[in-house]
């Protein structure tokens, strides 16, 4: 029978308890890699991949076992059989990885590395011979089904993206402490989710576009609304305007940039003073890139810094003030960004959180996700278990190390080795059924 994807999680955090003290117990690290070109250990085998293919970036998902399962007289044995019910217990690592979806061919690379062939990707039971299958949702899951054909022989197994990024979302915040924060006047503090009361919730997701999604429970959501304005017009309008070569320069200048320089604030326009009647001081933008119109300047007169940061805090203001609108269609307090447009930048999310304070008049709250951008590869990668493909089973989670807190600061967080810090891993386990 097909699990629901609450199923699944109450699955997952049910083990957890079951799990203490068992002798045996597997341990799964959840990593991410950034842009990954080469692959990883060698010994290490990965057993299960899903991807989510979007506009703007690749994400990957996939369980690696810590040693070569062949070596039978390895301590690290691949699988132990002591887990619930007596089924075997996989030990390795979750780990996450994004490319750019125009550098697909590195993404076809890595995978190849990977010998998927040779790694339990064939459906179980299947007749030899038949064609290697992976999980995939998001738009390149259709576009790209050909060249995965043709380069890989692998057939992608669609799921869709709405379904991937909820199941994702929902199994993030109940089975990991830390996933979600708020973000406010360079605070990060974390929100402690009660299991019981999660929903209803809205999911902004700020990807290329930005989807909004009212979510009522497990697999009950509905897309309530979008907008065409996102990260695919930040990065895609930051690189015309700044000449900027990836989008970590163009984030890493908005550091630096000053957005009044290019911003009309109505004190530009009540000449210096706040509209106190309508609640608008005199540092609130009125009209972002508005004084563009009369400073007589042409686009090389503006630092690339200050462009950076009037586009970031456009976009970012646009997208809280819309989101907000829209939870307050459904009367929803709380509000989750995802997405790779944030990247723990502080001020994209001070920014969002901001908007959301100021028009709901502190009645509403944005949160953020630690797993920004791999909710819809991880829903995907559930999906394994969903439909028994490959009897994939997660079934608990062991325990969380605490995040580092000032992970929220105003720098870009992926760590120069690509991977996170073992601050930022959680443990779990899996197990085949
Ligand atoms: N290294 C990067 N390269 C390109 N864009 C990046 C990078 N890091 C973050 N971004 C931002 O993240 C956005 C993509 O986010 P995400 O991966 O969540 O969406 P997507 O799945 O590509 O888009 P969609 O869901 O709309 O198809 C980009 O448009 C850009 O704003
Ligand atoms: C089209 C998708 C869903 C592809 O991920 C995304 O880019 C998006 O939600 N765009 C916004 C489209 C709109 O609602 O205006």
């Amino acid at each position: 029978m097909q699990q629901t994807a609450d199923q699944q999680v109450h699955n997952l955090i049910r083990g957890a308890g079951k799990a203490k003290g068992e002798r045996g117990r597997a341990k799964m690290d959840i990593v991410e890699s950034k842009h990954i070109s080469e692959p990883i250990k060698s010994e290490a085998q990965i057993s299960h991949l899903a991807l989510d293919i979007g506009g703007s970036l690749i994400k990957l998902v996939y369980f690696s076992t810590n040693s070569d399962s062949s070596s039978s007289s390895s301590k690290d044995s691949v699988a132990v059989s002591s887990g619930n019910e007596g089924r075997p217990v996989l030990e390795g690592k979750l780990h996450f990885a994004k490319f750019e979806t125009a550098k697909i061919n590195d993404c076809i690379d890595f995978i190849r590395s990977k010998q998927l062939r040779h790694s339990g990707f064939q459906k179980h039971g299947a007749p030899a011979g038949e064609k290697c299958t992976i999980k995939a949702t998001g738009g390149g899951a259709y576009k790209y089904t050909d060249l995965f054909k043709e380069k890989l022989g692998i057939c992608l197994d669609k799921e869709d993206e709405m379904d991937c990024l909820v199941a994702g979302s929902n199994f993030l915040l109940k089975a990991v402490h830390t996933e979600a924060f708020t973000y406010m006047d360079g605070q990060k503090e974390f929100v402690q989710i009660d299991h019981d009361d999660l929903y209803p919730y809205m999911l902004v997701n700020i990807g290329s576009g930005v989807s909004m999604i009212k979510v009522d429970g497990p697999g009950k959501f509905e897309r309530v609304s979008g907008t065409n304005v996102g990260g695919g017009t930040f990065w895609g309008l930051g690189r015309l305007l700044t000449k900027c070569k990836s989008f970590d320069e163009l984030l890493e200048l908005s550091h630096r940039g000053n957005n009044r320089v290019i911003d009309m604030l109505v004190g530009d326009i009540y000449g210096g003073m706040d509209y106190t009647k309508i609640g608008l001081s005199s540092t609130t933008i009125a009209s972002s890139f508005g004084k563009a119109i009369s400073d007589n300047k042409e686009l090389e007169d503006y630092k690339p810094e200050d462009i950076s940061r009037s586009l970031l805090r456009m976009i970012s203001n646009n997208i809280g003030q819309i989101s907000y609108l829209n939870a307050l269609r459904f009367g929803l307090k709380r509000i989750f960004f995802a997405g790779f447009f944030i990247r723990g930048h502080a001020y994209t999310m001070d920014t969002i959180a901001v908007a959301v304070h100021f028009w709901s008049k502190g009645e509403a709250k944005a949160m953020f996700l630690k797993h920004e951008g791999f909710l819809g590869a991880l829903g995907s990668f559930m999906s394994y278990e969903k439909h028994g493909f490959l009897n994939l089973k997660v079934h608990q989670l062991v325990q969380q190390s605490p995040v580092d807190a000032s992970r929220g600061g105003d720098k870009i967080h992926d760590p120069p080795n690509g991977e996170l810090n073992e601050n930022q891993s959680i443990d779990c386990s899996i197990c085949l059924s």
